[in-house]
């Protein structure tokens, strides 16, 4: 009988030949074996997802080739990774599936299109760096690239700014090109998809939109919150959404919220989006960030000792895109400077960005110590957990003013506020918006708090 490393060996090396390097670097090499006892195998899995992709495609395999090699029948059992729940079983009870994720499994030519699909050439999945806050997202998106239209349709990511949502969804597109050149894909923003609409309306030529956008094997819809509001484009989309639909293409769309979150998004869209499944990304943790910058350096050919990039990516927490532009930034601070890159360095040049966006941007904690000033509440109460009326409305108006006037990221604004989650800051953005158009003193406290503020 083999031991746990001879048989995990084994399973490695078969599953080498049979995927490709990113498949085996998502389903394989993400789990891990825990433990042999008799013939029950123990295998750790990343996500809810990774489960079910290893009970589709990976478990009956193993049985078959560790049987056909060794000559007993392994019995595999999947664990996720963090994961207990309350019934101290490994798979969820219906009340405890992972909220972020609502699956349902769907009943379900050319060069010019190469370039008419518009993709950063940048954005695969082999510049993408995976970590616990995108791993699920990632998982997802591979499966999608590999059977678009079958499983998971449409994809939703979601999450706060600057999270790799574009950078996932593009990778798809690059993907699936890569395996089936002759795809159609199409990648646009929701506002190309206005404007689009908007011409062909002005220029009487409906039909050509209508068969560019219909005629798509893969048709991604990049921020798809600034549909709010657009009745004439959530009607067009609709059409749209249920043709490819039907015909079993891939719909895959990014917003920074969940559907249901997006104002007047109207019902058949916001259903329409939860069909597939949705997954969020959030903000990467301490290794995740090195990892990235290590990447990113790399690719830019960049000499930058271990410690420089952890003290970076020590600095800048919640969005991936300012993580980049910190980088560049030290760079650029070394060029002027004529010096290699070091800690000490990097110190410098990220000093001097802190300075600059306390003087040019207004600051969460500005807006807070205005809020609680304004509604005479501590600042402890604020950021606090009390529910009751005269601290939850300052404390939510505190959080509407942090999304409307800074560019912190959701998650980052819910940190600020003695770390509430993401959903807490979007819940009370749309509590305030929704609050503003029937309630005319707060719009005038609101008025006469951004006034304080730009003072
Ligand atoms: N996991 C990652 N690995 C490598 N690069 C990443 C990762 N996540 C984000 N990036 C990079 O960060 C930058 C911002 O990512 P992207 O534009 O995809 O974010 P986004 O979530 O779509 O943001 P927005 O909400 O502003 O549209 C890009 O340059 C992207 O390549």
């Amino acid at each position: 009988m083999p031991n746990l490393d001879e048989i995990w060996e084994y399973i490695e090396q078969q599953f080498h030949q049979q995927f490709t390097r990113i498949g085996y670097q998502t389903w394989i090499e993400s789990a891990k074996p825990i433990s042999l006892t008799a013939n029950t195998l123990t295998i750790e899995v990343p996500s809810q997802l990774h489960k079910e992709y290893w009970e589709k495609n990976i478990l009956t395999k193993i049985v078959e080739n560790v049987y056909a090699h060794f000559g007993f029948e392994l019995n595999p059992v999947l664990t996720i990774t963090g994961q207990t729940y309350p019934n101290g079983q490994n798979t969820p009870d219906k009340t405890s599936a992972n909220k972020a994720m609502q699956s349902k499994v769907s009943e379900n030519e050319n060069d010019e299109f190469l370039t008419s699909s518009h993709l950063n050439s940048k954005y695969t999945f082999d510049t993408f760096v995976t970590g616990t806050g995108n791993q699920m997202a990632h998982a997802a998106a591979l499966v999608v690239s590999e059977e678009p239209g079958v499983l998971y349709n449409p994809l939703f990511l979601y999450g706060g700014v600057g999270l790799g949502k574009t950078h996932l969804m593009q990778a798809i597109g690059h993907q699936l090109l890569q395996s089936q050149p002759n795809a159609k894909v199409k990648y646009v923003t929701s506002e190309a998809f206005t404007n689009d609409l908007v011409s062909a309306i002005q220029t009487k030529t409906q039909d050509r939109f209508r068969q560019e956008y219909r005629s798509v094997d893969l048709l991604m819809v990049d921020d798809v919150q600034f549909f709010a509001d657009k009745e004439g484009t959530q009607e067009e989309f609709f059409h749209t959404f249920n043709d490819l639909y039907e015909e079993k293409k891939q719909i895959v769309l990014t917003s920074d919220r969940l559907p249901n979150e997006i104002p007047k998004l109207q019902d058949r869209l916001v259903s329409r989006f939860k069909w597939g499944l949705s997954v969020d990304i959030t903000p990467p943790d301490l290794e995740t960030r090195i990892a990235i910058l290590r990447n990113k350096a790399n690719a830019e050919h960049l000499d930058i000792p271990d410690d420089t990039l952890s003290y970076i990516a020590g600095q800048i927490d919640s969005n991936v895109r300012e993580l980049e532009g910190a980088l560049i930034r030290v760079q650029a601070y070394a060029t002027m400077k004529n010096e290699r890159i070091s800690t000490s360095l990097a110190a410098d040049a990220l000093k001097s960005l802190k300075l600059q966006d306390a003087t040019n941007g207004l600051s969460i904690v500005k807006i807070q110590e205005t809020v609680s000033k304004y509604y005479h509440i501590s600042l402890t109460d604020l950021k606090g957990k009390k529910r009751n009326k005269a601290i939850v409305i300052p404390r939510q108006i505190a959080m509407y003013l942090a999304r409307e006037l800074t560019d912190s990221s959701l998650p980052k604004i819910g940190m600020e506020f003695g770390g509430k989650d993401h959903t807490t800051v979007i819940h009370a953005h749309k509590t305030i918006a929704q609050n503003l158009e029937s309630d005319p003193e707060m719009k005038a406290n609101i008025a006469e708090l951004k006034n304080i503020l730009r003072q």
